[in-house]
């Protein structure tokens, strides 16, 4: 057999071959020279028609140029040799061998492309005779685009295979949902089947997406084992106890809301579950198709709108107990809030307590009962930058001794019995306001420690809750005991006492300001007679009677004097009943009582004063009027014209007396 030897124009690489002409096995012949033109120009892969013996591209087709890069010119203008720098000897081996067989190929050759990078091809030769000269037919295979379409083939058998099992597991929710009502919204919910061995069989984009797994990581494992193995608090989560394998052991459905699947990233997901059993035609479950959806975001939401309710009861509550003990003072609080006096002990308290508002300083007020405590309280709240909160008052004394805790720092529900419901205590409702510790001397020992920690540090627990609550009260304490003298008995902390008397106020008993007397008493009848609307009046002789009283029940005692003495009020005329000085109301100093107080007998001047106070209150009454039954006679019990010659007699204007505005 001949042999056809390659011959290339290396001139540059020195190459010598000569050509000899071979028996090709299968030479082409062409006839309809159109028709295989427009074949070659069509082919999809690169062609090129090559004389090697001239190093000359005779031809290419389209695919070529756009795989090389090049135009068809200067393709037609290139030499084969330099399309392949460096690799001459490859080259001339291809060629031989396609010369020598007729048809060979080989992936050993990268030609350049026009951008300078070689090409990953693979070339598939056939010599071709044409005019005595022996031709190269190559076709150029673009081995990366082949190396995509294996893989879309890949995909395209996945999906092929893949189609009818989704087609199946859509049927099995189509049955299920006319069967259960169960809603099939598969396009954004995640969905993967299991077999019966609880390895995952198929897994949905969606899954994919909320997982972080891809569907090739999961498919072939055991599901529960990558995602479902822990619980969110951190507990092992046994696969027996798994909802999911459930449903292909006892053939129900499991519907499953709160628990968490892991991502592939380590993060819990929250997620809402139906895991459905599959059965085969003949009924045996097969496995398990599980719907889930992320839901996170809802549950977010649920926690922070789970977290404001509280908030919102904590709240109410609060302003519920607020609005009670308010309610509850408005009834009590009948007076008001200025303290009446011009005594000196009055204006040294008031000077106080203008001293002490602006400041944090816990205050001790101290002094007898009904002096007016409560009300020095009240003037340094109200003077102080917290008026805007309330004031809440603890009356000490009146709080049996196992509820004291409760009472000032609140219990949890079941705490103790009787504790129905959570409770806040007087410390947390007078958070930002003032606590008014009445009576302080009361508090049991065993609380006096727990109250120094709260003015100390702010801090305290509910009782039946570890929780440390933090508040900001201004305390104000006050006693009418001597606490001092209860600290040496042993009955009052002393680290208390000193943390409590950071700003003494000595609340003075009447007795010792009875300057006071009468302008305190004028007050009090001045707002009884708004709620009598009737004109009633102190007499001189009745401020002498009440200026000489001893008052062992002090301002307090004295209001209750001129109430009960607007209620026994006769004919216009107040009847203060004041019990006499050995009566039951002793006084603490005898000595002193003694002395000042005797017998109420009245001087002549003073019964005359008196009777004229008496009159003008009458006619003051009656607007002047004397006769008739609406006259200020008849309020007397007098006959007409004996009260007209008492006016006279007293020298009494009975107009002045209609519209005066003081005794005459
Ligand atoms: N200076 C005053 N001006 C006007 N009213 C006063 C004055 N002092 C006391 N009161 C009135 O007397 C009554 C008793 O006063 P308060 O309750 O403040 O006394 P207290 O010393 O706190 O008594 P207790 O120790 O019994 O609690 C109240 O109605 C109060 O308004």
């Amino acid at each position: 057999m001949l042999r056809n030897l390659v011959v290339y124009d290396f001139s540059e690489s020195n190459y010598e071959i000569s050509e000899q002409v071979v028996d090709l096995p299968v030479p082409f012949s062409a006839t309809d020279t159109d028709l295989r033109a427009e074949a070659f120009d069509g082919l999809i892969e690169a062609a090129l028609l090559l004389d090697p013996a001239a190093d000359q591209i005779l031809e290419v087709n389209p695919a070529a140029c756009a795989l090389l890069g090049y135009d068809r010119a200067t393709l037609l203008q290139t030499r084969i040799s330099a399309l392949h720098d460096r690799q001459f000897p490859a080259l001339i081996v291809f060629t031989q061998a396609v010369f020598d067989r007729g048809s060979y190929w080989t992936h050993a050759l990268t030609p350049n492309h026009g951008a300078g990078t070689p090409l990953r091809v693979e070339y598939a030769g056939r010599a071709l005779q044409s005019r005595g000269r022996t031709l190269l037919l190559l076709t150029m295979s673009d081995l990366e685009q082949r190396r995509r379409r294996h893989i879309d083939a890949a995909a395209d058998d996945y999906m092929r295979d893949g189609l009818p099992a989704w087609q199946r597991v859509e049927r099995v929710f189509e049955d299920i949902e006319r069967e259960n009502q169960l809603i099939l919204r598969a396009a954004g919910e995640g969905i993967y089947g299991v077999n019966a061995e609880g390895r995952a069989t198929f897994v949905n984009p969606a899954a994919e997406r909320m997982l972080g797994w891809s569907a090739e990581e999961l498919v072939g494992r055991s599901i529960h084992a990558v995602m479902h193995h822990t619980h969110h608090d951190g507990r092992p989560y046994a696969d027996h106890d798994c909802p999911i394998y459930a449903a292909f052991r006892d053939g129900a459905v499991h519907t499953v809301d709160g628990e968490v699947f892991w991502r592939k990233d380590g993060k819990p997901v929250w997620v809402e579950y139906t895991s459905t059993p599959i059965r085969d035609r003949s009924g045996v479950i097969v496995g398990a198709v599980v719907v889930f959806r992320d839901v996170s975001q809802r549950r977010e939401a649920d926690e922070k709108l789970h977290a404001a309710l509280a908030e919102v009861d904590r709240l109410r509550e609060r302003l519920q107990l607020e609005n009670d003990y308010l309610q509850e003072e408005i009834r009590i609080e009948t007076n008001p809030r200025g303290i009446i006096g011009q005594s000196e002990a009055i204006q040294t308290t008031l000077r106080q307590v203008k001293l002490v508002a602006p400041t944090t300083a816990a205050v001790l007020i101290t002094g007898e009962s009904g002096t007016g405590k409560e009300l020095i309280a009240r003037a340094i709240h109200d003077a102080s930058t917290r008026s805007g909160r309330p004031l809440i008052r603890v009356n000490c004394a009146a709080i049996p001794r196992e509820l004291f805790e409760s009472e000032f720092f609140g219990h949890t529900r079941g705490a103790f019995t009787g504790a129905v419901r959570d409770r806040i205590g007087r410390f947390e409702l007078a958070d930002g306001g003032t606590l008014f510790l009445d009576e302080i001397g009361e508090i049991p020992l065993e609380l006096q420690g727990k109250l120094l920690r709260v003015l100390q540090e702010g801090n305290f627990e509910r009782v039946g809750d570890e929780r440390t609550r933090n508040v900001d009260v201004r305390l104000i304490a006050a006693t009418n005991r001597d606490l001092k003298q209860e600290v040496q008995r042993g009955r009052f902390r002393e680290d208390l006492y000193f943390r409590l008397n950071v700003f003494p106020i000595e609340s003075v008993p009447l007795r010792d300001r009875r300057e006071d007397i009468p302008l305190l008493a004028q007050h009090f009848l001045a707002s009884e007679r708004r709620e009598l609307k009737s004109g009633l009046r102190l007499s001189q002789g009745d401020v002498r009677r009440l200026m000489r009283y001893e008052w062992p029940g002090n301002v307090r005692e004295l209001q209750n004097v001129i109430e009960r003495a607007t209620i026994l009020a006769q004919n216009g005329r107040l009847r203060i009943d004041l019990p006499e000085p050995s009566g039951h109301h002793p006084a603490p100093n005898a000595g002193r009582q003694k002395s000042e107080t005797r017998p109420a007998v009245m001087t002549a001047a003073e019964l005359r004063d008196l009777e004229r106070a008496n009159i003008v209150a009458a006619l003051r009454a009656c607007n002047g009027k004397v006769f008739g039954d609406d006259g200020a006679a008849a309020m007397l019990d007098l006959k007409p014209t004996t009260l007209a010659s008492r006016i006279k007699a007293l020298g009494i204007s009975a107009t002045r007396a209609a519209n005066g505005s003081a005794v005459d």
